[in-house]
């Protein structure tokens, strides 16, 4: 749909419009009085978000990010779908799967009673996913800005074979210094080291709580449902409540890492931590045909 079209159809006049992007990529901008944020058709992805009030978006974006059709955008809340880091089946394959790198469709545009707005997105299976993966699909994404983000998103099995996927909301927070960030809610847990230094299929057990002074790729697993970024720096704690996901993943990529990222410039380390609402590792989901499963998570900026 054109930007006429998408906003003759959906925007909440004084709320929400349909406005162009780089690289042509189409942006919903919304101001509710609660909060401003920026979405994107491409990936259906949050951009940015900001309560009514406060200075520094919740999410970074990398400067270096594409902004194009077929590329992933590195940064804001990305949709990983229908797997998880690599793909099981052909590992050389794109990472976090090929959602984030559709044109979603938009399905609906509302103002909530509490003044919140809720944008609904629709992705359906067609050829070229086929090509990609072979299974019939729906999925929806379900964006709620108000004086919290919540974003969800729900798969449906409309074929008549089960299907099995991994799946994530890859949030990219903004920070003010790695070294003055900490993870909260991670202690006790087993997890997977992916850094590059770690030994292939590395395990261990956090103590405490996380902070940042290398790279950090972790895959936490049997994680509480609440975990919490403090940032001295900036001065706040962002709180993520997730739901139907017992696995986390926490990522910095640190120097080396952000120089090797043609999307990231090379001091971004500084500028984000990944904690990623996923189902992934073991948590491998299920799907019988006809049936919908879900995975969400609610961001919430609080001051220290
Ligand atoms: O594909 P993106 O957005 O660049 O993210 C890549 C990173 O995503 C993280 O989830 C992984 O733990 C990292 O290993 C990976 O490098």
């Amino acid at each position: 749909m054109d930007l006429d079209a998408l906003n003759a159809a959906f925007d909440l006049p004084g709320v929400l419009r349909f406005v162009e992007g780089r690289g042509g990529l189409t942006l919903i901008e919304i101001d509710n009085g609660l909060a401003r944020a920026t979405l994107t058709t491409h990936g259906a992805q949050v951009l940015s978000y900001r309560p009514a009030g406060v200075r520094d978006d919740l999410l970074f974006v990398s400067k270096r990010a594409y902004f194009a059709p077929d590329r992933e955008i590195k940064g804001g809340v990305p949709i990983c779908w229908p797997w998880f880091g690599r793909d099981p089946a052909e590992p050389e394959r794109i990472i976090h799967g090929f959602a984030r790198l559709r044109d979603w469709s938009v399905l609906a545009c509302e103002t909530r009673p509490d003044g919140a707005t809720w944008v609904r997105f629709g992705l359906a299976d067609e050829a070229e996913t086929h090509a990609l993966w072979p299974h019939y699909f729906n999925l929806w994404v379900e964006v709620t800005v108000g004086a919290t983000l919540s974003v969800s998103l729900t798969t449906r099995n409309a074929g008549d074979e089960p299907f099995a996927i991994t799946q994530g909301l890859h949030a990219y927070f903004s920070i003010g210094d790695p070294a003055q960030v900490r993870v909260l809610g991670l202690d006790g847990c087993r997890y997977l080291d992916k850094a590059a230094e770690a030994p292939p299929d590395a395990v261990g057990v956090q103590s405490g709580l996380l902070g940042f002074e290398a790279e950090v790729n972790r895959i936490y697993e049997s994680v509480p449902p609440s975990l919490m970024i403090e940032d001295e720096a900036l001065q706040r704690r962002i709180r993520i409540d997730s739901r139907h996901s017992r696995t986390a993943v926490v990522w910095n990529p640190w120097i080396a890492g952000a120089r090797s990222m043609p999307d990231l410039d090379d001091e971004d380390y500084r500028h984000f931590v990944c904690v990623e609402t996923v189902n992934a590792a073991s948590e491998v989901i299920r799907v019988a045909p006809q049936q919908e499963v879900r995975i969400g998570a609610e961001y919430r900026l609080e001051s220290l």
